[in-house]
């Protein structure tokens, strides 16, 4: 008999969340009548996915795989084109992983590659999720919780972005030095909800959040593959979407110190900060942002991919000369 784990949802909230007080107690909130079996609204919202589930989900994938990754990477934009170059692949299409997500977005493959990358074991997510594709940020970072219990340290991640500074051209690289996260800041953190300290602490700092040494190994990284003339470093707005920026919008990010804005990353980068996973990432400046009524090169989707194909080889180049540069820990 297989020893493989099946995991299935039940469906059933209860069996993750179990209630700590019944409605049909005497003492404390008195059900309503006749409203059914409904949520308890005297609880807070717990996590979607406990951490047994997650752990689930990595045994589902460790079963399946002799790859024990320690740096995941998730291709945006402009990346997905690094899979071609891990060896000794083994792939997962979201849709054949229990309770993943699906990839809802045109050149975001959805598909989970186990590998070598320089001689180094790695998982990459060939294509993320998104908050504007109806997912909650649960669902957005799910992957990297995984990664986690996989044994990942270090993240590379990359998407595509709207620069803002005139000094920044369409087809340039933006390292993140920091983040503002709209989302975030008006209530929608991922780490919203009850906190499970086996991920991490109930409140973290995010001043250092995009780790420091990781950044200069990527900026001689660079200069050693001729990306250097296009490398920038700046402040990634973090947007909801799916539509693009309004004029005044795009006035207003510049005015608050952003440098570039897109619509994913940040959920990522602190769900790993949360649980200890060293974090970089990048934009592609696919556009740039319109910053007066006249202008006629509003942004599209079709010319980000565009540019993110013409742009794919120096970008893979540079992440392989990154990623062979990473020290991992001895563990
Ligand atoms: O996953 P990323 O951030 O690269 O995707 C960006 C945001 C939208 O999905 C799309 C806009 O062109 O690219
Ligand atoms: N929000 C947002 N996302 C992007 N992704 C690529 N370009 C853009 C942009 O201009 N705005």
């Amino acid at each position: 008999m297989s020893t493989q784990t099946v995991l299935r949802y039940n469906g059933s909230a209860e069996r993750h969340f179990p209630r700590q007080n019944s409605l049909s107690e005497k003492s404390g909130p008195q059900p309503l009548k006749n409203i059914g079996n409904v949520a308890d609204f005297t609880r807070p919202q717990k996590n979607k996915y406990t951490y047994e589930v997650v752990e689930g989900i990595a045994k589902w994938l460790q079963e399946r795989t002799s790859i024990k990754p320690k740096i995941g990477i998730i291709c945006g934009t402009g990346l997905g084109g690094l899979t071609d170059e891990i060896t000794d692949k083994e792939e997962f299409p979201y849709t054949d992983i229990p309770l993943f997500p699906s990839s809802t977005v045109a050149g975001h493959a959805g598909k989970l590659v186990f590998g070598r990358l320089e001689d180094k074991e790695v998982i990459c997510c060939s294509g993320r999720f998104h908050y504007y594709e109806g997912y909650n940020n649960y669902q957005v970072t799910l992957s990297i919780r995984v990664m986690k219990i996989l044994g990942v340290t270090h993240l590379v991640m990359s998407n595509a972005a709207g620069g803002l500074p005139s000094d920044y051209n369409v087809g340039d690289i933006m390292i993140l030095k920091d983040h503002i996260n709209f989302i975030g800041m008006a209530g929608g953190s991922p780490l919203r909800g009850p906190n499970d300290e086996r991920w991490g602490e109930r409140f973290i700092s995010t001043t250092h959040i995009y780790n420091k040494e990781m950044r200069e190994q990527a900026k001689k990284a660079a200069e050693e593959c001729g990306l250097g003339p296009y490398l920038k470093e700046g402040v990634y707005c973090m947007v909801g979407g799916p539509n693009f920026e309004t004029v005044a919008e795009c006035r207003m990010l510049k005015l608050l110190g952003g440098d570039a804005v897109g619509m994913s990353t940040v959920a990522e980068s602190l769900v790993a900060a949360h649980s200890g996973i060293t974090v970089f990432a990048f934009s592609l400046i696919t556009n740039m942002c319109c910053m007066e009524y006249d202008d006629q090169s509003p942004p599209n989707h079709e010319e980000h991919l565009m540019i993110g194909k013409q742009r794919t080889a120096l970008i893979q180049a540079w992440v392989r000369n990154l990623v062979g540069k990473i020290q991992l820990n001895q563990a």
